[in-house]
């Protein structure tokens, strides 16, 4: 094949890209970190300040964690409720790394992460609650100095987000695997994902493949396409693409492909780039009770998850009885340690701990291993697919979910050892977030030169290059929707789905007012398209970054990562349409108002604190969700017809098609209508076949006036 990839000059590029990218990430929270308080950090949402730390005990892997309560020195409200004091309000999640040090005294100079580094330690968030947060440590980094470091003396502490360099470190790992194979190992696999061959081709009849046969199917409701589907992927022999445009059943087509290769005598390794992605279809395949097991921090899975975790299975199992016994044994020690203060028996009882330690982690290897193996399923994270539990497993088939919302590096790490991939995603909607991309102005290295010259981005992800490479034949495409209404999923489905989506009978003529509670009948319950036009330059958009009235740049949430613009007329519709939807019944929580900008959110936020349940996001983060009513804000307005990154199709299309049974655009389209040729033509579809309002602003002044 022409147009075939050298393999050492894809991985040494892919290396220099993913450098670039996370010397970005390092650099936004250093800079953070250097420029601002902790205090302004905690503002921001990224720090706690004022913590100690509490109780201890043994986790996955022999770590320690930590339990940070707030500090009861310097803590004033306490809650009634008998326990400790409630932390502030914060942005601190489960999963989140990060660095937990001394805290420094309010007038010290801003410090270097690196700097800090070195003086506490960093970890996992594992749970968060209202007035704690646990994190998993590497205990035998704290205080390299030689003295127990923060965490066991009684200092104060604070904590602050880091960039996450484990996803990195597994993705490094895979491209310098990949750049030394020798020619004689590329597989067949291999082979066909680097266009050095073909794929094998499958009949046209499908059923006459001997791999998919006369299947029985586990869910015969499936639709013509998601079987279809199926059949295609069963008889591919080295890839295949499921395209799974918004509400198409992709997970639902997937459990059944599981199901089916199970039948099949097959061994089946099934990722996806987040914990959420694979936590969905572990919900989804528990019930029909095959042996699978999820690997994972059992801190980031769903509750719901738990049951087929690790963790949980190295307890309950047999072999897991021994391993049981060391974590009591050391959560025994860990408890010790808050009792004494004297240095040397403190230090006895670490270094008991570190023996301790490495005991539970042999043990608990093996007990591991022995679960491992037994599985015929096994689901974990693209980069938990890296870990040392499955270094010597083999699959017959890996199934990546998601996968258009990978970087190409991190669906190796799973794939280097595939002999066959089922890849499932959307490439019409957005690609995973590289901050790299615009990194030259914000003053972090840009991605290498060489690189970026030999057209390699870590945006083209790797379902995207296998279509330019092997053409459509590759991928079937699901095809009935199960979301939108027939008049919002129209626009979307003929401009970027060639016609072809149809939505299923069930969804297609739904309305607010069918909801199966009582919904009152009026303009906006029983329209399912609604386009609020702002034109005429009467709700200019405002940008962010614009100093206060005393000239200083204020750090704020939605200020944190880059400009943002608002628009505060936008937002007052926003109001008023909420308003009205909630006077005609709907819920609250059936709402949701999605925006590109963050600076929009900021402004919209107290909207949460008048109707409780209403979700507020941006259209990034909400992808992947739905809601019964969307009120999409699109912010921009200004003479010149700048619309930034919302000229991009890909996150149109996830605004757009977010709602069930209503979405509401709220928009300038004398402006929008410059940004694109796709956004005219769906400023003149909403003109056409929308309800088009005009802003009454009088009304508007006047509900300001009242608030
Ligand atoms: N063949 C079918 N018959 C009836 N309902 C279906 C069918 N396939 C999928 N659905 C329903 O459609 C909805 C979407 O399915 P699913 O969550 O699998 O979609 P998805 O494509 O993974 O979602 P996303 O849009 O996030 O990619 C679910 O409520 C599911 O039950």
């Amino acid at each position: 094949m022409s147009n075939s990839l050298d393999i050492p000059t894809f991985a040494s590029a892919q290396l220099a890209l993913l450098s670039a990218e996370l010397a970005a990430e390092v650099a936004e929270s250093s800079a953070l970190v250097r420029l601002h308080a902790p205090a302004a950090l905690q503002r921001a949402g990224v720090a706690l300040t004022n913590l100690s730390v509490g109780a201890r005990r043994t986790g996955l892997g022999g770590r320690t964690v930590i339990e940070l309560v707030p500090d009861k020195a310097t803590s004033s409200s306490f809650t009634d409720g008998g326990g400790g004091p409630d932390l502030p309000e914060h942005g601190i999640r489960v999963g989140d790394i990060v660095l937990v040090t001394e805290q420094p005294a309010g007038t010290a100079k801003k410090r270097e992460v690196k700097e800090l580094e070195g003086k506490g330690t960093k970890g996992v968030v594992t749970r968060v609650g209202k007035g704690v947060v646990a994190v998993a440590v590497d205990e035998e980094k704290d205080g390299k100095g030689g003295d127990e470091g923060v965490l066991g003396g009684e200092k104060r502490v604070w904590m602050v987000k880091v960039a996450d360099d484990v996803t990195f470190r597994r993705m490094n790992q895979t491209m310098e695997r990949l750049s030394k194979l020798e020619e004689r190992d590329y597989t067949p696999f291999i082979r066909v994902l680097f266009g050095m061959s073909s794929p094998s081709p499958v009949p046209e009849d499908l059923a006459s493949d001997p791999e998919v046969g006369n299947i029985e199917w586990v869910d015969p409701t499936l639709n013509d396409s998601q079987k279809d589907a199926i059949r295609f992927a069963l008889a591919s022999r080295e890839i295949a693409l499921i395209h799974g445009p918004p509400g198409t059943g992709k997970t639902h087509t997937l459990i059944e492909l599981i199901l089916q290769l199970l039948q099949r005598n097959q061994r089946i390794l099934v990722c996806g780039p987040s914990n959420i992605s694979v936590d969905n279809i572990v919900e989804r395949l528990a019930p029909h009770k095959i042996p699978f097991v999820r690997l994972g921090h059992p801190a980031r899975l769903l509750p719901s998850v738990l049951d087929h975790s690790l963790d949980v299975l190295t307890r309950t199992s047999s072999a897991g009885a021994i391993v049981r016994d060391v974590r009591a044994e050391m959560d025994a020690k860990q408890a010790s340690i808050r009792k004494t203060r004297n240095g040397r028996e403190r230090r006895a009882i670490y270094a008991e701990l570190r023996e301790l330690r490495k005991e539970y982690r042999e043990r608990e290897r093996r007990c591991v291993d022995e679960i491992v193996q037994a599985s015929r399923v096994v689901l974990t994270t693209l980069h938990g697919a890296g870990g040392s539990q499955l270094r010597r497993e083999e699959f017959d088939v890996v199934i990546v979910d998601e996968a258009s919302q990978a970087l190409e590096a991190q669906c190796w790490v799973p794939l280097l050892a595939a002999k066959k991939a089922v890849l499932a995603g959307d490439h019409l909607q957005l690609p995973p977030t590289i901050k790299s991309l615009n990194s030259k102005s914000k003053g972090a290295p840009a991605a290498d030169s060489a690189a970026a010259i030999a057209g390699f981005t870590l945006e083209r992800t790797l379902f995207d290059r296998l279509l330019e490479l092997h053409g459509q034949g590759i991928k079937r495409m699901l095809t009935t929707q199960y979301r939108m209404h027939d008049k919002i999923m129209r626009f979307p489905s003929d401009e970027l789905y060639g016609g072809r989506l149809v939505a299923a009978e069930g969804v297609a003529h739904r309305l607010l007012r069918d909801l199966p509670y009582e919904v009152a009948e009026t303009d906006d319950t029983t329209e399912p398209l609604v386009f609020i036009d702002t034109q005429g330059g009467d709700f200019p958009e405002k940008n962010e970054d614009d100093a206060d009235a005393s000239g200083n740049k204020k750090l704020t949430k939605s200020s944190l990562y880059g400009d943002s613009k608002s628009n505060e007329g936008e937002a007052a519709l926003v109001r008023q349409h909420v308003r009205s939807l909630v006077e005609a019944g709907i819920r609250p929580e059936d709402i949701a108002v999605v925006t590109p900008y963050n600076a929009q959110l900021t402004i919209l936020a107290p909207l949460k604190e008048t109707y409780p349940g209403i979700e507020l996001g941006s259209v990034d983060g909400f992808q992947g969700r739905e809601k019964e009513a969307v009120i999409v804000s699109l912010v921009r307005s200004n003479p010149e017809g700048e619309v930034g990154f919302l000229g991009e199709k890909r996150r149109l299309n996830v605004a757009m098609t977010r709602p069930r049974r209503s979405l509401t655009v709220i928009g300038d389209s004398e402006t929008v209508k410059k940004g694109s040729a796709f956004l005219k033509r769906w400023m003149e579809f909403l003109e056409e076949n929308a309800d088009l309002r005009y802003p009454d602003v009088a009304a508007l002044q006047e509900q300001d006036m009242k608030a």
